[in-house]
């Protein structure tokens, strides 16, 4: 289970994160909804223990996460979002390197390396540098990454982004199939229908704060049935045009 309590997080003068408070249970698919900014990889980066929050805690199974409890941290995988780094890197020398930091035996790497790369059509690339792939590429090297460690927890920034098709459909099932064996897989993204076919459960995200906390049906039945798409689109309009209000009556104030 991961718990954020009260989670908020400061950059300079921004404030990404309002006070997240959110439950994520095992064998849920949770995704996180929101517009550029909405502070979708601030929350991601806080559980992977890039930054720290400046206020509240991040508790996996019950354990409040802290810098060096590296058995927590060694519960989860990270896929980011931006697949820029390790260019230098061969696709094997950071599965090598994720193989080591995750204690997995070489045999059990290879074995899921060659099943991977075979699923992801990386075959014979093992020898070939990061930075001479295509973005979606680099992306599939950080996919095979996490699935190679497969820990409980999967963490995916934007994780379709740049796959094509065949990979896209190969990873929504590998989702699936490891919720569904008790496990969380917590991803973003831009992709509404994806998120509406794959997710139990949804946060929306609004300038750092949760507009919505729950589960893709309910959410539905209270809209008559509308797609997640339509839903999201009205609610973040209904709260731009809330905020346009306020601003026109405080300048009206002045
Ligand atoms: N390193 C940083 N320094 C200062 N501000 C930052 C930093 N990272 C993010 N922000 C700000 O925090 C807010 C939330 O950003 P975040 O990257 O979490 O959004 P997001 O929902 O992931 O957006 P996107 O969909 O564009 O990836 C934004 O206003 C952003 O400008």
């Amino acid at each position: 289970m991961i718990e954020f309590k009260e989670v908020s997080k400061k950059y300079d003068t921004t404030l990404a994160m309002d006070r997240v408070s959110l439950t994520i249970a095992d064998g849920e698919v949770f995704g996180l909804i929101g517009h550029n900014g909405a502070g979708k990889s601030t929350t991601i980066k806080n559980l992977v223990s890039i930054i720290e929050p400046s206020q509240g805690e991040i508790q996996v199974d019950g354990k409040t996460l802290t810098k060096d409890d590296l058995e927590t941290k060694a519960k989860i995988a990270y896929v980011p979002d931006s697949p820029n780094m390790f260019l230098n890197l061969a696709a094997g020398e950071y599965w090598e390197l994720m193989r080591v930091a995750y204690g997995i035996s070489v045999q059990d790497a290879q074995a899921k390396i060659e099943e991977f790369t075979y699923l992801f059509a990386l075959e014979g690339k093992q020898n070939h540098l990061i930075k001479s792939f295509s973005h979606g590429m680099r992306q599939k090297v950080f996919l095979i990454g996490a699935l190679l460690v497969n820990p409980k927890i999967w963490v995916m920034d934007e994780p379709m982004t740049g796959l094509d098709p065949q990979a896209i459909f190969d990873l929504k099932q590998r989702i699936t199939d490891h919720a569904q064996a008790g496990n969380i897989v917590l991803f973003s993204s831009h992709d509404l229908n994806t998120a509406e076919e794959l997710c139990d459960h949804i946060v929306i995200l609004r300038q750092g704060q949760v507009k919505y906390d729950g589960t893709v049906e309910q959410l539905k039945r209270d809209h008559d049935n509308a797609s997640l798409e339509k839903i999201y689109l009205d609610m973040i309009k209904q709260y731009d045009q809330a905020d346009t209000q306020t601003a026109t009556s405080e300048a009206g104030d002045q």
